[in-house]
């Protein structure tokens, strides 16, 4: 994988429509060539885990991201710095000398979320995307297929009524998705907006979802045996049925007893300051460094948080089927940030019995990169901090969910 900086940028040479099928045409034909991979917003790497998982032919030639904590992560886990760089500045030149058949997207959120201002389009942080995705007009070689990934409220947004008209113009067929981990059997409640498309003569292998948004995977990913797919519409009962089906969050845990916890009383952390909202203040939380991951200590709520918070805190037991959406803020902040999770499970469950007793923790980064169905051997490096692993966690996604739809976004109708 080379990086942008090292690569000359390559004249532009004729092209036009005939070439452009030639190219997609065989792509078609199925050539052992793997397919070319661009990985935009990168983060830690969460799409490039997908597409192992979803073990597609494929081979990620580059990954660009502007946080240089985060291309840590993904150089310490891929062996390759993303390059690192503002996407608004690239140009058609330097995407077509990539040669890439396929993109991978997963902007930022911000501009979509329900916590946020709302600006879409004309939030500075959604300008790269929408400059990327005009570039695919002018390039010589443009990609046959792209998969974007974004949170709930964007299928709304004037950014992606922006997108599906480029797309569209560029010859691409679209099917978009609100899928959760929890359709695919993780205890995890992380629905994410989804868009697949592939550039015309390639097609989806179910043409009957061509400019569709669903909700469900359905049928769309066939007998995998290994995956539970849940058919199911919006009716509570049929979500009920659905979290039933999903595996405990036990099996998510690193520790999975309340054993090495320490005695709250006389725990340092019982007496952290905690300012409005929630906020953990202390500075012993903060930094990494001198902060040993392997103990569960760190990670014990403080006192004073459950008794100014605990109303508002999700709680999880270790037989839960169901756990919230991890953001970026979690271990900042306790409300809608995450669910906690109770190691000493009461005999009456939930906020009746004293949450005092229930000794509650934070997931840890690991467990949270369980519930992204993250391989066994994805690490952080040691100097990142506590905060900054569950904040690039929270920006990141569900594997569980994105590779199946990788799988379906690179399978051609036979
Ligand atoms: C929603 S996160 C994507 C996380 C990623 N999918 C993962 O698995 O970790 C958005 C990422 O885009 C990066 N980013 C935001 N704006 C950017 C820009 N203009 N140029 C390059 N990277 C950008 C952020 O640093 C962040 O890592």
């Amino acid at each position: 994988m080379g990086s942008l900086k090292n690569n000359k940028k390559p004249d532009k040479k004729s092209g036009g429509v005939g070439e452009e099928r030639e190219m997609a045409e065989s792509i078609c034909r199925g050539a052992e060539e793997p397919w070319r991979v661009l990985e935009f917003y990168s983060g830690i790497g969460g799409m490039r885990y997908s597409l192992m998982k979803a073990g597609v032919n494929a081979q990620v030639v580059e990954a660009f991201d502007i946080n240089d904590k985060a291309n840590d992560v993904y150089q310490h886990n891929f062996g390759h710095r993303p390059y690192q760089g503002n996407i608004q500045s690239l140009t058609d030149a330097d995407l077509d000398s990539y040669k890439a058949h396929v993109w991978l997207l997963s902007p930022p959120c911000q501009p979509y979320t329900r916590q946020g201002l709302q600006k879409h389009s004309a939030d500075a942080r959604a300008f790269s995307f929408l400059n990327i995705l005009e570039l695919i007009t002018r390039m010589l070689k443009p990609p046959v297929m792209l998969f974007v990934e974004n949170v709930v409220g964007f299928e709304t947004s004037d950014t992606r009524a922006k997108m599906v008209e480029i797309l569209a113009k560029s010859d691409f067929v679209t099917q978009e998705f609100i899928l959760s981990p929890l359709q695919f059997g993780v205890p995890y409640s992380r629905p994410r907006y989804f868009c697949l498309a592939k550039r015309k003569p390639l097609s989806f292998q179910c043409q009957v979802f061509n400019n569709q948004l669903l909700w469900s995977p359905g049928r769309l990913f066939g007998n995998n045996e290994n995956m539970v797919i849940g058919e199911y519409d919006q009716s509570q009962e049929d979500w009920d049925k659905l979290i039933e089906s999903c595996q405990p969050i036990e099996k998510f845990l690193e520790f999975t007893s309340s054993r090495d916890l320490v005695d709250l009383e006389t725990s340092s952390f019982a007496t952290t300051d905690v300012s409005a909202n929630g906020l953990e203040t202390s500075e012993e939380f903060v930094e990494g460094d001198a902060l040993d991951f392997s103990s569960v200590d760190q990670f014990v709520v403080p006192l004073s948080l459950i008794e100014r918070w605990g109303s508002a805190m999700d709680i999880v037991y270790p037989d839960s089927k169901r756990c919230c959406c991890f953001t970026k803020s979690y271990y900042r902040y306790v409300k809608g940030t995450g669910s906690l999770l109770a190691t000493v499970q009461p005999k009456k469950k939930g906020k009746a019995s004293s949450l005092r007793e229930q000794c509650l923790r934070y997931f840890t980064p690991r467990e949270v990169a369980n519930l992204h169905s993250f391989p066994k051997d994805f690490q952080f490096p040691k100097h990142i901090s506590l905060r900054q692993r569950y904040a690039m966690l929270g920006n990141s996604l569900s594997a569980a969910v994105v590779a199946p739809l990788l799988q379906y976004l690179f399978a051609q109708p036979c």
